[in-house]
């Protein structure tokens, strides 16, 4: 498979979707009608409808009904529409997943997942109630148990194309604590990202639950491009805006893998295979991360 984000892959093929923008993924509460009206016109890549920890139990059946049909209205434009079903072993499970078949989203949302095999029973049972091929899984990893399956996890079905932290259900499950930084998680958020890239497959970061606190916000999501991460998850509107301009190439980026490209190929088409640029090295591997940028800021600019 593919690497994410290859400038190599066909746009038309499984790995060529996989460079689609997903910088911003913002989860909404599946119970909350003026949140799903909003959604319509927020500058998000993907949504979340969510049907899992944001529902309580009274409202579960409700709000599945109102999230399969926003996700069937097709009112959300190029925005990834995707359903946080309930997670395994809960008694909604099985009838979201069937709900969520028949609504046929882009992507079913798997919370608490923690092997291979839940991922294989997912697959199956969707096939069974007939989603269509398009509708992926996306499997959050937020246990211990997760953590160290992540690479069978991502492997485990061609559907599957996405890996979501859960970095609050995880510090739980750690007994870690929320600091700046993230010490305690990083980790774990590290195994997470080798595993989707040893499997290509793409990766979100966790949520930051400080709404009102942007520059936490901030230093948080600059942290997860460092580190690797395609995107991150979001649970408020104002987060949308800094995360979307954190997680594009810059221009002074896209400036400078133009001039890597153009650089490299007059360097080669004279026989050499190394060049500096800016006074730095830059060899083959050099020029296909530049072509990956282009490739992302062109995805970003058709937005
Ligand atoms: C966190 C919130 C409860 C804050 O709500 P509130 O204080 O009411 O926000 P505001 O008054 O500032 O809202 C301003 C307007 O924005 C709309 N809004 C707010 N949040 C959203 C949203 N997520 N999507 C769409 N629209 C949103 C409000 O309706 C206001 O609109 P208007 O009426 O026009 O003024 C709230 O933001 C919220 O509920 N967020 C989502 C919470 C959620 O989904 N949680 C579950 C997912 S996170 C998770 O589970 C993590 C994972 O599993 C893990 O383990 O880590
Ligand atoms: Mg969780």
């Amino acid at each position: 498979m593919t690497t994410p984000g290859s400038a190599a892959a066909p746009a038309d093929s499984p790995a060529g979707d996989l460079l689609r923008p997903r910088r911003s993924v913002l989860y909404m509460p599946g119970a909350n009608e003026r949140a799903l009206e909003k959604a319509r016109s927020l500058p998000t890549d993907a949504l979340i409808l969510d049907l899992e920890d944001s529902v309580a139990p009274d409202a579960k059946e409700d709000a599945r009904k109102r999230v399969a049909a926003a996700a069937a209205s097709g009112a959300y434009g190029h925005r990834e529409v995707t359903i946080r079903v309930n997670a395994p072993g809960t008694p909604w499970h099985a009838g979201d997943l069937r709900a969520a078949a028949e609504a046929g989203p882009d992507a079913v949302v798997v919370p608490k997942v923690d092997s291979a095999r839940t991922v294989r029973e997912v697959a199956a049972a969707l096939e069974a109630a007939g989603a269509p091929d398009r509708t992926a899984i996306w499997a959050m990893i937020e246990t211990p148990a997760a953590v160290f399956a992540a690479r069978e996890i991502a492997a485990a079905s061609e559907r599957l194309t996405v890996l979501v932290l859960g970095t609050n259900d995880l510090a739980k499950e750690l007994h870690a604590e929320h600091v700046p930084g993230r010490a305690p998680l990083l980790t774990g958020l590290s195994l997470v990202l080798l595993a989707a890239r040893a499997t290509g497959r793409v990766v979100l970061d966790g949520v930051y639950n400080d709404v009102r606190n942007l520059e936490g916000f901030e230093a948080e999501t600059l942290q997860a491009r460092q580190l690797g991460f395609d995107g991150k998850t979001l649970i408020h509107p104002g987060q949308l805006e800094p995360c979307n301009r954190i997680f594009a190439p810059a221009a002074e980026e896209v400036d400078r893998s133009r001039r890597i490209i153009d650089a490299f190929e007059e360097a080669t088409s004279q026989g050499r295979g190394v060049v500096t640029v800016d006074g730095r090295m830059i060899e083959n591997l050099h020029v296909e991360q530049a072509r990956r940028v282009l490739a992302l800021a062109a995805a970003v600019a058709d937005r």
